[in-house]
């Protein structure tokens, strides 16, 4: 049974490794044969996963694998031409990229989307907003149910905001935020969705290695703070061999490794497609 730092996973009947302490539950999320074609290019063909409600987990691959496109069939953005996904054991098929969200599944991208002109407290109360339900009849006539919430909304988004030490920024313009910072409000608008799996896509791009430190050991906080599994896309070998239980490796749309960091670093296939002579300690 393969170990690594965080505890012992072990190999189930299916390609798909679920963290001991998460078996004897459904995997949180599982997506079964997933495919998509654009014309005649097949982005995705046969992505498989099954994971655990506290994993932690990473795509990797080189540029053009389809890895953005498995985040985005996961949230609804594309349709897939193939297979199903489950979230929670729900199918999400039919759903709304916002029904999909609400169902639990959140996400970053690749280059930053905030609300830029919109200050730090108002990124994170829109993310808020997705998981709340409001009356517009007390909203319209500004009834004192109305001001209540507003103070809740505006309680949880400084509480999500000390997360990361951000309180002094609510009122900055996210577009005003350094870069650092402005990845980390898209990580918190995410979460406050309330999410039960968070994607990241491409998390550390543009960080320094300080910076990355500093989120890899986030991402554990996050995942043990917010009891949430964590799929993310990553180039950086270091991080991704930090932090992740399980790798699966996209080469061509099709998964051609899937393991712990030290199976995949070890994979000849592996190595050959995608990690060459890569620095990875
Ligand atoms: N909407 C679309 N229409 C047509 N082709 C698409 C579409 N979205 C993605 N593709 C194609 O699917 C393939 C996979 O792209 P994708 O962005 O998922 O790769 P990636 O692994 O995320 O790459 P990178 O590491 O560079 O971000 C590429 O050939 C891309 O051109």
């Amino acid at each position: 049974m393969p170990n690594n730092r965080h505890g012992v996973v072990v190999q189930m009947e299916s390609p798909n490794l679920i963290p001991e302490r998460d078996l004897g539950t459904i995997p949180v999320l599982q997506a079964e044969h997933l495919g998509i074609d654009f014309g005649g290019l097949t982005a995705v063909d046969d992505f498989n996963i099954a994971m655990g409600r506290s994993e932690i987990s990473g795509i990797i691959g080189p540029n053009g694998a389809g890895k953005t496109t498995i985040f985005n069939l996961l949230t609804n953005v594309y349709k897939p031409t193939r297979g199903t996904i489950l979230l929670d054991g729900i199918d999400t098929a039919g759903k709304s990229m916002v029904q999909v969200n609400k169902m639990g599944i959140a996400r970053t991208f690749q280059n930053i989307r905030l609300f830029s002109q919109m200050t730090v407290e108002q990124n994170v109360l829109v993310g808020l907003g997705n998981s709340m339900s409001t009356r517009l009849v007390d909203d319209i006539f500004r009834t004192p149910k109305h001001w209540k919430q507003e103070r809740e909304f505006h309680d949880q988004a400084m509480e999500l905001l000390s997360f990361f030490g951000m309180e002094r920024f609510a009122n900055t313009k996210a577009g005003n935020l350094p870069y650092g910072e402005q990845r980390r409000l898209e990580i918190l608008r995410a979460l406050g969705t309330h999410p039960k799996v968070l994607l990241l896509d491409e998390p550390a791009a543009g960080m320094n290695p300080n910076e990355t430190e500093d989120l890899m050991e986030n991402i554990l906080r996050i995942r043990d703070e917010f009891h949430l599994a964590v799929l993310l896309i990553e180039h950086d070998m270091k991080l991704v061999m930090g932090v992740c239980e399980v790798v699966a490796v996209l080469d061509y749309g099709k998964i051609i490794a899937k393991g712990t960091p030290e199976e995949i670093q070890n994979d000849p296939r592996v190595i050959e497609a995608y990690l060459g002579k890569q620095e990875v300690k």
